[in-house]
């Protein structure tokens, strides 16, 4: 028995050598048009023989910089369907802490059954070639998802169950979808390059347009305005525009931009994309990060106007004054200098514009995009003009309407005896909401409301005493900058007068003298007129 086992492994042996004998010998020698044709008929021959189909879904196909959509739905049905009876499973994301999300594991096989059918579903990751190594996964990985099932199920198949696959992913995704903020770190040296640029974190800030604190009505403006914006695909298509708006938030520091882009995305339940431009290389990268963005998000650009040289003058001064500096500079620190600037973003003016309402920002729709700047004057009137930037919002400091937002949210009082004192002094003070809430915010489990509303009080006359002697110092800074003007040109003037006065005199001695001069002339001339009868 064992010796006929012996003989049979022996001849499997000699027959798998034989075969790839042949094969490397086929490799070898057989010329490239032979393989090829070779290659052709297996597969018609093979497709007698073999009935199955095939379909291969991509994660990123061809020539895309864009995830396909059809791939992550693939993966979210499958994670909800299919889990429970692959073997090797891989754990993604933990939603709201209480659950993990399950995912076939690459190379792993499933089934799935559609109206009596049976079918199987293969995950693939397939690395580029790379001769550099890593320990860590790459992710410029090719993965795919292969669906295989008989021929005769073709039609079932392509149109019914792959609908049905569509369909219900996409019901997944609703219902297990996570806000993200993204942002454009440059993270090329973490994984190798990746694909996209954009790295994320759960979206978890809890600002709302109810504790935003903010005058009513014109909160009431801006949350009708996103309503109707949310709601106006239709709109947008029949009037033939990009389905986007740009929102312009303008203010001084710490009165709620950040707060209400926030505020914006948990109302919409958008994605934030919160665009870093000083890390974006040029403008190619900026428009593959705008392509890459998903719909129904919100891309933050927060202090553009530090963000960016986005006037053409600034540039131009610079130029002019590294030509001056250039001649004395030697020649390491020039080298220094120019890797800096090599490293520096070379995003531009125009190169922002097209970002913004370019041919390319219409791909994809249901965004928003948002610009905070604490200086609305410094930027370039094209980069907020309508149509760009469609509403401009002033945040501003905290008035009376404001403070009762923020009594009702820290305090959870409505009313209250102070409140007209301190309706006056917002009256007369410029307090940030940020400031108002810090104060009114309890520090300690003793704290009531009275105490922290005294403590408001006592800030804002502070306040109103400082901005006082500050204006009182301004004001003599003026009145002495005047004074020392006016001294400046009444010497001025003393000056001239002293000048025209020695000129006058000048004028008048040197008349006097040339009337000297002229008799002294004349005599001389009368001299050599008489030295010349004597000589002659
Ligand atoms: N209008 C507001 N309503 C509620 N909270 C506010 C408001 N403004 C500021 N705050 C509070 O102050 C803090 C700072 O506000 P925020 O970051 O939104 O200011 P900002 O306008 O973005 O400032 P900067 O210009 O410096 O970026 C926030 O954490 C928030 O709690
Ligand atoms: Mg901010």
């Amino acid at each position: 028995m064992m010796a006929n086992m012996g003989h049979m492994f022996s001849q499997v042996g000699s027959i798998m050598a034989s075969v790839m004998f042949v094969y490397a010998m086929f490799q070898q020698y057989f010329p490239y048009q032979f393989r090829s044709y070779f290659g052709k008929y297996s597969n018609i021959v093979l497709g007698f023989v073999y009935p199955y189909i095939r379909i291969k879904f991509d994660e990123y196909p061809g020539d895309r910089f864009k995830r396909n959509e059809v791939y992550t739905t693939i993966k979210t049905y499958l994670s909800a369907n299919s889990s429970a009876r692959a073997k090797r499973l891989k754990a993604h994301d933990i939603k709201d802490s209480k659950s993990l999300v399950l995912s076939i594991d690459d190379n792993e096989e499933v089934t799935d059954e559609f109206e009596g059918v049976k079918l199987w579903w293969t995950s693939h990751t397939s690395s580029p070639k790379n001769n550099s190594f890593s320990w860590y996964p790459n992710s410029d990985d090719k993965r795919s998802y292969t669906l295989t099932f008989h021929r005769r199920h073709r039609d079932l198949i392509t149109t019914s169950y792959l609908g049905h696959v569509l369909k219900e992913g996409k019901a997944i995704e609703v219902k297990n979808r996570q806000r993200k903020l993204y942002t454009n770190g440059s993270n090329e040296n973490w994984y190798g390059a990746k694909r996209t640029k954009w790295s994320h974190v759960l979206f978890e800030h809890p600002a709302t347009f109810d504790t935003l604190a903010m005058d009513p009505k014109k909160k009431k403006e801006i949350v009708n305005d996103l309503l109707k914006f949310k709601k106006g695909k239709e709109y947008y298509a029949k009037v033939g525009k990009a389905w986007k708006r740009g929102y312009l938030l303008y203010g001084p520091p710490g009165t709620g931009k950040s707060t209400m882009v926030s505020a914006m995305a948990n109302f919409l339940d958008y994605d934030v994309y919160d665009l870093e431009l000083t890390s974006v290389k040029d403008n190619t990268e900026l428009r593959k990060l705008l392509i890459d963005t998903s719909n129904k998000s919100i891309i933050v650009i927060e202090d553009i106007d530090c963000s960016l040289d986005l006037t053409g003058q600034r540039k131009k001064e610079k130029a002019e004054k590294k030509k001056g500096d250039e001649e004395e500079k030697d020649p390491a620190r020039k080298r220094a200098e120019e890797m800096e600037d090599a490293n520096k973003s070379k995003v531009t003016l125009s190169g922002l514009l097209n970002f913004i309402d370019g041919i390319w920002s219409a791909c994809g729709g249901e965004r928003i995009i948002v610009f905070t700047t604490n200086y609305v004057d410094k930027l370039d009137p094209a980069l907020i003009r309508r149509g760009r930037m469609d509403k401009r919002i002033e945040l501003s400091y905290c008035c009376f309407e404001s403070f009762k937002v923020l009594a009702k949210n820290y305090l959870d009082v409505e009313s209250h005896e102070l409140f007209a004192e301190i309706e006056c002094l917002l009256g007369e003070t410029k307090m940030t909401p940020a400031d108002v809430a810090e104060n009114i915010m309890p520090k300690s489990d003793d704290e009531d409301a009275d105490t922290c509303l005294t403590n408001l009080i006592e800030a804002l006359e502070k306040e109103k005493e400082d901005a006082k002697k500050k204006a009182e110092e301004e004001a003599k800074l003026k009145e002495e900058e005047e004074a020392k003007l006016k001294a400046q040109d009444e010497e001025m003037l003393k000056a001239e007068k002293e000048e025209k006065v020695e000129k006058k005199e000048g004028e008048q001695n040197s008349a006097k003298e040339n009337g000297k001069c002229t008799c002294n002339g004349t005599s001389s001339a009368k001299e050599v007129k008489e030295n010349g009868s004597v000589s002659s």
